[in-house]
């Protein structure tokens, strides 16, 4: 895993109120204290300003806030999988598991 994710999610599990993170200094913190709602509010938003930015960016030429907006919506995705105790190893091992096998097959396969 990068090093970067690995060092960011590693700060996210610190900032769980178990492990001492508190809603008064830390974002993280805060989403964690709200709950499950509030993060998942945090991705619908994210998600949806990542696809506004990545539809002005084909109008405007300028990919900036494609970038900005996808980092907001993983940074929101990491503290969703915190949440559930995942993390983003996980993520990149059922990556792996998929390494391969086309998404055309897969989807004929279930059916
Ligand atoms: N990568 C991020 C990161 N990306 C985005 N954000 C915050 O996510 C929020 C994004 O929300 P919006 O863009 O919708 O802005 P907003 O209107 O201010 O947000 P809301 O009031 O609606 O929640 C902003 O407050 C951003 O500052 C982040 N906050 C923290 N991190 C990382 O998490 C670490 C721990 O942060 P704290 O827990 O705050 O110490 C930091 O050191 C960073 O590495």
């Amino acid at each position: 895993m990068s090093e970067t994710l690995k060092r960011l999610a590693a700060v996210i599990e610190s900032r769980k109120l178990a492990n001492g993170g508190d809603p008064d200094k830390s974002y993280v913190a805060r989403l964690f204290a709200k709950g499950d709602d509030a993060i998942l509010k945090k991705i619908g938003e994210e998600a949806t300003e990542t696809v506004m930015a990545a539809k002005d960016a084909r109008v405007s030429g300028d990919k900036s806030k494609v970038l900005y907006e996808c980092a907001d919506l993983w940074f929101h995705s990491m503290v969703m999988l915190a949440q559930f105790d995942l993390t983003p190893q996980d993520v990149l091992d059922e990556l792996a598991r998929r390494e391969g096998l086309s998404g055309i097959e897969e989807k004929a396969s279930r059916q």
